[in-house]
């Protein structure tokens, strides 16, 4: 159905209605976005807006997500149903469930692009936050995971924070959606539908700079990002920082085993895989990061861009490495389940293309309460008051969104 990114066009539910086309911009898709929407997705190609859910993706006992969606793609195309897009979110953790189904209603745009209808708005303060851990206790399981990287096998492992706010009011996420969309052009915008017992509505609203995997016929895209600086309000410091974090040596480190990793899992599958020698400078609202986009053509039996991507995740841009080992001291030094952080957001079709992004840059809203994440890698030259540093940053590309600031 993605045809023209440049036209908009409706897929339905309804398979009697399935042609109605319309064409509204994606900046009308961005502020028709409400309490009726199941999901919206901006990425660097497209828009994305649904509406309500037709079919939910349900794993059986002991299916990996992977076979479960095969499976799906499979029964949808023996009915006949070959231009369903699936779309939503991937816990970070294996074995978890996912939020994934088929909108009623599916509208596509083009990207959404530097709109000057997109100003971020004021919104109110939040009234009380919470750290999970205490910045002190972060630097300190910091510190133990430099222990594991000194006598262990382990070379790199990412932890996070979390961070709780509750306001007054209730949170406005169409306005979260709309300031975090204004400030992260070029990224990956998203708010997921959550299913909850409450009769509330609970979302994962979010902006990644890093996506995943890309596979648009034969063509494939990865995007790891690894090594971080927070950016300064400062036109002079703010290019300093980005020069040094391009020379440092720690940081090359980090993201050097996020490329290799992705490289090495995609290898299989591809013709002509180009891995650029040197990273490139990548900026958001708030930090600079280290980037590298990975092209390739794929060969002919290639898997879908869901099953490419569940074999690159987790990556050590997330979890770390070697895996196993990473994964093990997440366990142990992290005191709450990250869910949907750090997992995968994105859509895939019957034909094999899709897009996942790294759902980091996130929080969960519901009400007035929303909890945000953030992670830093850790490696053997890491400072832990850095990590703090750094993940305080990352907090503020949802805390700008939530509560107003500086665009
Ligand atoms: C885990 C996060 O980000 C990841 C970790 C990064 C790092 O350690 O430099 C950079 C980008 C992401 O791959 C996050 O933003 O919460």
């Amino acid at each position: 159905m993605f045809t023209d990114a440049n036209t908009c066009s409706t897929v339905s539910g309804d398979s009697g209605n399935g042609s109605a086309y319309q064409r509204p911009s994606a900046i009308d898709l961005l502020y028709r976005y409400g309490v009726d929407s199941s999901i919206f997705l901006g990425t660097p190609e497209r828009t994305l807006l649904g509406r309500g859910v037709r079919l939910r993706l349900k794993r059986g006992p002991g299916e990996s997500t992977a076979t479960a969606l095969q499976q799906l793609f499979t029964d949808l195309q023996r009915n006949g149903d070959s231009e369903a897009i699936l779309v939503g979110a991937i816990p970070f953790a294996p074995d978890a469930q996912p939020v994934l189904f088929i909108p009623d209603q599916l509208d596509v745009a083009g990207p959404l692009g530097r709109h000057t209808a997109l100003k971020p708005n004021q919104a109110r303060r939040g009234t009380a936050t919470e750290e999970q851990p205490a910045q002190a206790v972060y630097a300190q399981r910091v510190q133990q995971a430099l222990d594991l990287i000194r006598h262990t096998a382990l070379k790199k492992v990412v932890l996070s924070r979390m961070l709780e706010i509750r306001s007054e009011r209730d949170i406005d996420q169409s306005m979260v959606l709309r300031n975090l969309a204004a400030r992260n052009i070029g990224g990956y915008t998203f708010a997921v539908d959550l299913p909850t017992p409450s009769a509330g509505v609970r979302r994962l609203v979010g902006a990644s700079p890093e996506l995943l995997l890309q596979r648009m016929g034969g063509q494939l895209l990865a995007n790891p990002i690894a090594g971080t600086a927070p950016r300064s309000s400062d036109p002079g410091e703010d290019l300093a920082r980005s020069r040094k974090l391009l020379h440092s040596a720690k940081d090359r480190q980090e993201h050097a085993l996020v490329v290799e990793a992705v490289a090495e899992t995609l290898r299989p599958y591809c013709r002509n895989l180009h891995v650029p020698p040197v990273p490139e400078l990548l900026a958001t609202n708030r930090v600079w990061h280290l980037s590298t986009r990975i092209r390739a053509e794929l060969t002919k039996h290639a898997p879908a861009s869901y099953a490419l991507a569940l074999a690159l995740h987790p990556t050590p841009a997330v979890c770390g490495e070697p895996r196993d080992l990473a994964a093990r001291a997440i366990h142990t030094l992290e005191d709450f389940d990250r869910g949907l952080f750090t997992g995968l957001v994105g859509w895939c079709d019957a034909k094999g293309d899709g897009a996942w992004a790294v759902t980091i840059r996130c929080a969960e809203i519901e009400a007035n309460r929303a909890t945000l994440y953030a992670g830093a890698g850790i490696v053997a030259d890491s400072d832990p008051w850095q990590e703090v540093a750094e993940t305080s940053a990352k907090f503020q590309t949802l805390l700008d969104a939530i509560q107003g600031g500086v665009a």
